[in-house]
Protein backbone atom coordinates (compact mmCIF):
# COMPACT_ATOMS: atom_id res chain seq x y z
CA UNK A 1 0.00 0.00 0.00
CA UNK A 2 0.92 3.75 -0.78
CA UNK A 3 -0.16 5.98 1.71
CA UNK A 4 -0.40 9.42 0.45
CA UNK A 5 -0.53 12.65 2.61
CA UNK A 6 -2.44 15.09 0.89
CA UNK A 7 -3.22 18.74 1.91
CA UNK A 8 -3.17 22.35 0.61
CA UNK A 9 -3.60 25.93 2.70
CA UNK A 10 -6.96 26.94 3.35
CA UNK A 11 -9.20 27.47 0.22
CA UNK A 12 -6.70 25.58 -2.10
CA UNK A 13 -9.20 23.15 -2.93
CA UNK A 14 -8.10 20.49 -1.23
CA UNK A 15 -11.80 18.83 0.01
CA UNK A 16 -12.54 19.12 -4.12
CA UNK A 17 -9.52 17.28 -4.80
CA UNK A 18 -10.22 14.64 -2.22
CA UNK A 19 -13.49 14.27 -3.28
CA UNK A 20 -12.45 13.51 -6.64
CA UNK A 21 -9.88 11.11 -5.40
CA UNK A 22 -12.92 9.02 -3.46
CA UNK A 23 -14.62 9.05 -6.60
CA UNK A 24 -11.81 7.56 -8.14
CA UNK A 25 -11.85 4.07 -5.78
CA UNK A 26 -8.97 5.70 -3.30
CA UNK A 27 -9.80 5.38 0.62
CA UNK A 28 -9.77 9.09 1.75
CA UNK A 29 -9.16 9.84 5.46
CA UNK A 30 -10.59 12.96 6.06
CA UNK A 31 -9.16 14.68 9.40
CA UNK A 32 -11.16 17.66 9.15
CA UNK A 33 -14.44 15.48 8.99
CA UNK A 34 -13.06 13.64 11.89
CA UNK A 35 -12.75 16.77 13.61
CA UNK A 36 -16.46 17.65 12.86
CA UNK A 37 -17.50 14.25 14.17
CA UNK A 38 -15.85 15.23 17.36
CA UNK A 39 -16.88 18.36 17.76
CA UNK A 40 -20.41 17.54 16.40
CA UNK A 41 -23.65 17.08 18.32
CA UNK A 42 -22.68 14.68 21.30
CA UNK A 43 -18.91 14.72 19.86
CA UNK A 44 -16.85 12.80 22.54
CA UNK A 45 -14.50 15.79 22.78
CA UNK A 46 -17.45 18.29 23.75
CA UNK A 47 -16.92 17.52 27.47
CA UNK A 48 -13.44 18.43 27.28
CA UNK A 49 -13.34 21.42 24.96
CA UNK A 50 -16.47 23.23 27.55
CA UNK A 51 -13.88 22.88 29.80
CA UNK A 52 -10.97 24.65 28.54
CA UNK A 53 -13.43 27.27 26.36
CA UNK A 54 -16.47 27.84 28.32
CA UNK A 55 -19.33 28.83 26.78
CA UNK A 56 -18.29 27.29 23.13
CA UNK A 57 -20.34 24.15 23.17
CA UNK A 58 -24.09 23.76 22.77
CA UNK A 59 -27.01 20.71 21.97
CA UNK A 60 -25.07 21.39 18.31
CA UNK A 61 -21.75 20.77 19.50
CA UNK A 62 -19.02 23.27 18.96
CA UNK A 63 -20.23 26.77 18.22
CA UNK A 64 -17.10 26.79 15.34
CA UNK A 65 -17.39 30.74 15.02
CA UNK A 66 -16.87 31.24 18.59
CA UNK A 67 -14.06 28.52 18.55
CA UNK A 68 -12.56 29.99 16.18
CA UNK A 69 -12.53 33.54 17.67
CA UNK A 70 -11.23 31.68 20.95
CA UNK A 71 -7.78 30.17 18.85
CA UNK A 72 -7.00 32.30 15.93
CA UNK A 73 -4.57 35.00 16.96
CA UNK A 74 -4.33 32.93 20.15
CA UNK A 75 -1.23 30.26 19.82
CA UNK A 76 -1.26 29.04 23.51
CA UNK A 77 -5.43 29.03 22.90
CA UNK A 78 -5.19 26.91 19.57
CA UNK A 79 -2.43 24.67 21.40
CA UNK A 80 -4.46 24.06 24.10
CA UNK A 81 -6.68 22.75 21.85
CA UNK A 82 -5.05 20.68 19.69
CA UNK A 83 -3.78 18.98 22.40
CA UNK A 84 -7.81 18.00 22.99
CA UNK A 85 -8.22 16.85 19.75
CA UNK A 86 -5.82 15.65 17.53
CA UNK A 87 -4.96 12.53 19.69
CA UNK A 88 -8.60 11.60 18.80
CA UNK A 89 -7.75 12.51 15.08
CA UNK A 90 -4.65 10.20 15.23
CA UNK A 91 -6.59 7.34 16.67
CA UNK A 92 -9.36 7.29 14.16
CA UNK A 93 -6.83 8.06 11.59
CA UNK A 94 -4.78 4.85 12.40
CA UNK A 95 -7.61 2.60 12.64
CA UNK A 96 -8.82 4.32 8.92
CA UNK A 97 -5.12 3.11 7.33
CA UNK A 98 -5.39 -0.27 9.00
CA UNK A 99 -8.60 -1.00 7.54
CA UNK A 100 -7.66 -0.19 3.90
CA UNK A 101 -3.86 -1.51 4.27
CA UNK A 102 -5.00 -4.25 1.17
CA UNK A 103 -5.81 -1.60 -1.16
CA UNK A 104 -3.00 -0.27 -3.49
CA UNK A 105 -3.66 3.62 -2.74
CA UNK A 106 -4.75 4.90 0.87
CA UNK A 107 -4.49 8.93 0.62
CA UNK A 108 -4.53 10.68 4.26
CA UNK A 109 -5.98 14.52 3.52
CA UNK A 110 -4.82 16.51 6.39
CA UNK A 111 -5.10 20.17 6.55
CA UNK A 112 -1.78 20.31 9.05
CA UNK A 113 0.55 18.19 7.47
CA UNK A 114 3.94 20.04 7.00
CA UNK A 115 3.05 22.40 9.97
CA UNK A 116 2.71 19.11 12.38
CA UNK A 117 5.80 16.86 10.61
CA UNK A 118 3.14 14.60 8.84
CA UNK A 119 5.05 14.22 6.10
CA UNK A 120 7.57 12.02 7.87
CA UNK A 121 4.64 9.20 8.28
CA UNK A 122 3.72 8.96 4.76
CA UNK A 123 4.73 7.57 1.41
CA UNK A 124 4.52 10.52 -0.44
CA UNK A 125 2.82 14.01 -0.33
CA UNK A 126 0.76 15.89 -2.67
CA UNK A 127 -0.26 19.88 -2.39
CA UNK A 128 -3.04 21.15 -3.47
CA UNK A 129 -2.64 24.49 -4.95
CA UNK A 130 -3.69 27.79 -6.83
CA UNK A 131 -2.58 31.47 -6.98
CA UNK A 132 -2.79 33.42 -3.95
CA UNK A 133 -5.52 35.97 -5.43
CA UNK A 134 -7.62 33.21 -6.11
CA UNK A 135 -7.10 31.38 -2.18
CA UNK A 136 -8.55 34.96 -1.04
CA UNK A 137 -11.07 35.23 -3.26
CA UNK A 138 -12.19 31.71 -2.59
CA UNK A 139 -12.18 32.18 1.13
CA UNK A 140 -13.28 35.81 1.24
CA UNK A 141 -16.57 34.72 -0.38
CA UNK A 142 -17.31 32.68 2.46
CA UNK A 143 -19.76 33.55 5.29
CA UNK A 144 -18.09 34.91 8.62
CA UNK A 145 -15.01 35.15 6.78
CA UNK A 146 -13.13 38.65 6.91
CA UNK A 147 -9.74 39.48 5.98
CA UNK A 148 -8.68 39.80 9.37
CA UNK A 149 -9.75 36.02 10.27
CA UNK A 150 -7.78 34.88 6.90
CA UNK A 151 -4.57 36.95 8.03
CA UNK A 152 -4.51 35.24 11.16
CA UNK A 153 -5.53 31.60 9.33
CA UNK A 154 -2.71 31.62 6.81
CA UNK A 155 -0.38 32.96 9.97
CA UNK A 156 -0.44 29.37 11.15
CA UNK A 157 -0.09 27.60 8.00
CA UNK A 158 3.35 26.85 5.79
CA UNK A 159 3.23 29.39 3.09
CA UNK A 160 1.89 27.64 0.09
CA UNK A 161 5.29 28.51 -1.58
CA UNK A 162 7.14 26.17 1.06
CA UNK A 163 4.49 23.73 0.72
CA UNK A 164 4.71 22.86 -3.21
CA UNK A 165 8.60 22.95 -2.67
CA UNK A 166 7.94 20.11 -0.13
CA UNK A 167 6.02 18.18 -1.89
CA UNK A 168 6.54 15.79 -3.92
CA UNK A 169 3.19 16.62 -6.59
CA UNK A 170 1.41 19.56 -6.85
CA UNK A 171 -2.28 19.37 -8.01
CA UNK A 172 -3.27 22.81 -9.41
CA UNK A 173 -6.67 24.00 -8.90
CA UNK A 174 -6.12 27.23 -10.72
CA UNK A 175 -7.66 26.03 -13.89
CA UNK A 176 -10.97 24.45 -14.38
CA UNK A 177 -12.58 21.46 -12.21
CA UNK A 178 -12.01 19.36 -15.47
CA UNK A 179 -8.06 20.13 -15.78
CA UNK A 180 -8.00 19.13 -12.19
CA UNK A 181 -9.96 16.17 -12.27
CA UNK A 182 -7.57 15.17 -15.31
CA UNK A 183 -4.25 16.05 -13.01
CA UNK A 184 -6.33 13.68 -10.03
CA UNK A 185 -6.53 10.99 -12.50
CA UNK A 186 -2.94 10.78 -14.60
CA UNK A 187 -1.29 11.25 -10.88
CA UNK A 188 -3.66 8.08 -9.53
CA UNK A 189 -3.29 6.46 -13.09
CA UNK A 190 0.84 6.90 -12.18
CA UNK A 191 0.99 5.49 -8.60
CA UNK A 192 -1.08 2.64 -9.44
CA UNK A 193 0.94 1.17 -12.48
CA UNK A 194 4.49 2.68 -11.94
CA UNK A 195 5.30 3.84 -8.52
CA UNK A 196 6.25 6.66 -6.27
CA UNK A 197 9.79 6.54 -7.90
CA UNK A 198 8.75 7.07 -11.88
CA UNK A 199 5.91 9.41 -10.90
CA UNK A 200 8.09 11.64 -8.72
CA UNK A 201 10.10 12.27 -12.24
CA UNK A 202 7.09 13.26 -14.06
CA UNK A 203 5.45 15.53 -11.64
CA UNK A 204 5.41 18.87 -10.77
CA UNK A 205 3.25 20.65 -13.34
CA UNK A 206 1.77 23.72 -12.46
CA UNK A 207 -0.02 26.75 -14.42
CA UNK A 208 -0.37 30.23 -12.78
CA UNK A 209 -3.50 32.27 -14.56
CA UNK A 210 -3.16 36.07 -14.27
CA UNK A 211 -5.28 38.08 -11.79
CA UNK A 212 -8.61 39.38 -13.65
CA UNK A 213 -7.95 42.97 -14.71
C1 LIG B 1 -11.26 26.28 15.71
C2 LIG B 1 -12.21 25.50 14.82
C3 LIG B 1 -13.41 24.97 15.59
C4 LIG B 1 -12.73 26.49 13.73
O1 LIG B 1 -13.56 25.80 12.84
P1 LIG B 1 -13.98 26.46 11.40
O2 LIG B 1 -15.00 25.52 10.82
O3 LIG B 1 -14.36 27.88 11.59
O4 LIG B 1 -12.67 26.46 10.53
P2 LIG B 1 -11.91 25.23 9.81
O5 LIG B 1 -11.78 24.07 10.75
O6 LIG B 1 -12.52 24.99 8.47
O7 LIG B 1 -10.47 25.86 9.62
C5 LIG B 1 -10.26 27.01 8.79
C6 LIG B 1 -8.82 27.01 8.33
O8 LIG B 1 -7.97 27.07 9.49
C7 LIG B 1 -7.06 25.99 9.45
N1 LIG B 1 -6.82 25.47 10.81
C8 LIG B 1 -7.69 24.81 11.60
N2 LIG B 1 -7.09 24.44 12.74
C9 LIG B 1 -5.81 24.88 12.62
C10 LIG B 1 -4.68 24.76 13.45
N3 LIG B 1 -4.74 24.08 14.60
N4 LIG B 1 -3.51 25.32 13.03
C11 LIG B 1 -3.44 25.96 11.83
N5 LIG B 1 -4.49 26.09 10.98
C12 LIG B 1 -5.64 25.56 11.38
C13 LIG B 1 -7.73 24.91 8.59
O9 LIG B 1 -6.79 24.09 7.97
C14 LIG B 1 -8.46 25.73 7.54
O10 LIG B 1 -7.61 26.06 6.48
C15 LIG B 1 -11.47 24.30 14.13
O11 LIG B 1 -10.59 24.79 13.15
C16 LIG B 1 -10.69 23.43 15.11
O12 LIG B 1 -11.27 22.77 15.93
N6 LIG B 1 -9.32 23.45 14.99
C17 LIG B 1 -8.48 22.68 15.87
C18 LIG B 1 -8.35 21.26 15.38
C19 LIG B 1 -7.41 21.18 14.23
O13 LIG B 1 -6.20 21.35 14.39
N7 LIG B 1 -7.98 20.94 13.02
C20 LIG B 1 -7.26 20.89 11.80
C21 LIG B 1 -6.51 19.64 11.54
S1 LIG B 1 -7.06 18.11 12.13
N1 LIG C 1 -10.32 23.55 -10.43
C1 LIG C 1 -10.78 23.58 -9.17
N2 LIG C 1 -10.39 22.63 -8.29
C2 LIG C 1 -10.81 22.68 -7.00
N3 LIG C 1 -11.62 23.63 -6.48
C3 LIG C 1 -12.05 24.60 -7.33
C4 LIG C 1 -11.64 24.62 -8.69
N4 LIG C 1 -12.20 25.68 -9.27
C5 LIG C 1 -12.94 26.31 -8.33
N5 LIG C 1 -12.85 25.66 -7.15
C6 LIG C 1 -13.55 26.11 -5.92
O1 LIG C 1 -12.59 26.43 -4.91
C7 LIG C 1 -13.15 26.20 -3.62
C8 LIG C 1 -12.18 25.32 -2.85
O2 LIG C 1 -12.81 24.85 -1.69
P1 LIG C 1 -12.40 23.55 -0.89
O3 LIG C 1 -13.42 23.44 0.19
O4 LIG C 1 -12.17 22.39 -1.79
O5 LIG C 1 -10.99 24.06 -0.31
P2 LIG C 1 -10.15 23.52 0.89
O6 LIG C 1 -8.75 23.65 0.45
O7 LIG C 1 -10.61 22.18 1.30
O8 LIG C 1 -10.46 24.59 2.02
P3 LIG C 1 -10.21 24.55 3.63
O9 LIG C 1 -8.75 24.37 3.86
O10 LIG C 1 -10.70 25.89 4.07
O11 LIG C 1 -11.07 23.43 4.15
C9 LIG C 1 -14.50 25.54 -3.84
O12 LIG C 1 -15.50 26.51 -3.72
C10 LIG C 1 -14.43 25.04 -5.28
O13 LIG C 1 -15.69 25.02 -5.89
Amino acid sequence: MILLGLTGSIGMGKSTVAAMMRRAGVPVFDADAAVHRLQGPGGRLLPDIEAAFPGTTGPRGVDRVALGKAVFGNREALRRLEAIVHPAVFAMRRDFVRRHRAKPLVVDDVPLLFEKGGERRMDATIVVSAPAWMQRRRVLARPGMTQARLAQILKLQVPDREKRRRADFVIDTGTSRAETRAQVMTLLACLRARGIRYCRSCAKSSSTPKPPA
